[in-house]
């Protein structure tokens, strides 16, 4: 059972704070994990900023399965929005994302540039989940180590912008807001990611959601990292927790098993991953047109 860390106290001063900020930018940054998509979104969203033009950042790309990072760009394209693929760590990032930037404007700088308003730089403000990257893509888009607060209560200041180059700001304040967590399979998938605090979901339905996942969509990466049989890979999830756990000689301490799993799944032991698919979206949606 996923254990809500956000109350609604913090949920409607987090939305209130963006929604102030939004104010001052021309467009948002929604910063997305490459391994959740989806589950790294915020559900209240669009709501939130509504005809606000938008890029989705689909973060962290060298941790994800780029087949699959690919399905969620035409998925996010077929909605109208731009989304780009990037690692905050790298220094194209900065020209990719001034490229999209002007892209995602480019009628309204156009109309700009016709009315004779030329040369001003498009503020922008980041908003995501926490974990996503947040803070190491501000750095890198200012091109030095910045303290960033996101939404602290009790702090007002006026809006500080920090400068790209002479095409690109960000406000020095991401916008933090709370996942999907309500939704039991969202809870397990930023729990495997490490995305949301250890002790919140039980390690064994962790590792369980895991196992189940890689056997199902990257069997050759479970079966080579575990030198698993081909007959042990017919094995229910729990047999193969039962299995491996005597196999390193963890006698019957399952939770060494879970913790060098999840830290596996972590560190890409497994190849690179993306849990969240764009075939299971299509499969929901078949479901509710059963329902
Ligand atoms: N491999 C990889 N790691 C990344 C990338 N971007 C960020 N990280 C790592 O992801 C972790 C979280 O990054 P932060 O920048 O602290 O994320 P944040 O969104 O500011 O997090 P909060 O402060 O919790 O809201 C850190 O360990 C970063 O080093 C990336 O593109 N690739």
């Amino acid at each position: 059972m996923v254990v809500i860390q956000w109350f609604p106290g913090h949920m409607s001063k987090a939305r209130r704070q963006v929604q102030e900020n939004l104010k001052h930018v021309d467009l948002v940054m929604e910063l997305v994990d490459a391994r959740l998509p989806l589950s790294s979104r915020n559900p209240m969203l669009d709501k939130i900023i509504g005809t606000k033009p938008r890029l989705v950042i689909i973060n962290k790309k060298d941790l994800g399965d780029d087949l699959e990072i690919q399905k969620w760009v035409h998925y996010f394209e077929a909605q109208g929005i731009l989304a780009v693929k990037i690692n905050a760590k790298e220094q194209q990032t900065v020209k990719k994302l001034t490229k999209a930037a002007k892209e995602v404007l480019a009628d309204k700088l156009k109309r700009a540039s016709e009315r004779g308003i030329q040369n001003k730089a498009i503020r922008t403000m980041i908003i995501g989940i926490p974990n996503v990257g947040k803070s190491t893509l501000m750095n890198r888009l200012a091109g030095k180590k910045i303290a960033i607060t996101g939404n602290k209560p009790g702090v007002t200041k006026g809006q500080q912008w920090l400068k790209t180059n002479e095409e690109l700001e960000i406000l020095d304040t991401p916008g933090i807001l709370w996942p999907k967590f309500e939704d039991q399979t969202v809870g397990l998938k930023l729990a495997l990611t490490g995305a949301i605090k250890d002790d919140l979901i039980p390690k064994d339905e962790i590792t369980i959601f895991g196992l189940d996942f890689f056997k199902s969509n990257y069997p050759t990466e479970l079966q080579n990292r575990f030198k698993l049989t081909d007959e042990q890979m017919n094995l229910s999830a729990v047999d193969l927790i039962v299995l491996l756990t005597q196999k390193y000689g963890f006698r019957d301490d399952y939770d060494r098993f879970y913790d060098m799993f999840i830290k596996d799944v972590r560190d890409s032991k497994l190849g690179t991953y993306t849990l969240d698919r764009v075939s299971d979206l299509n499969k929901e949606d078949a479901q509710d047109d059963n329902d």
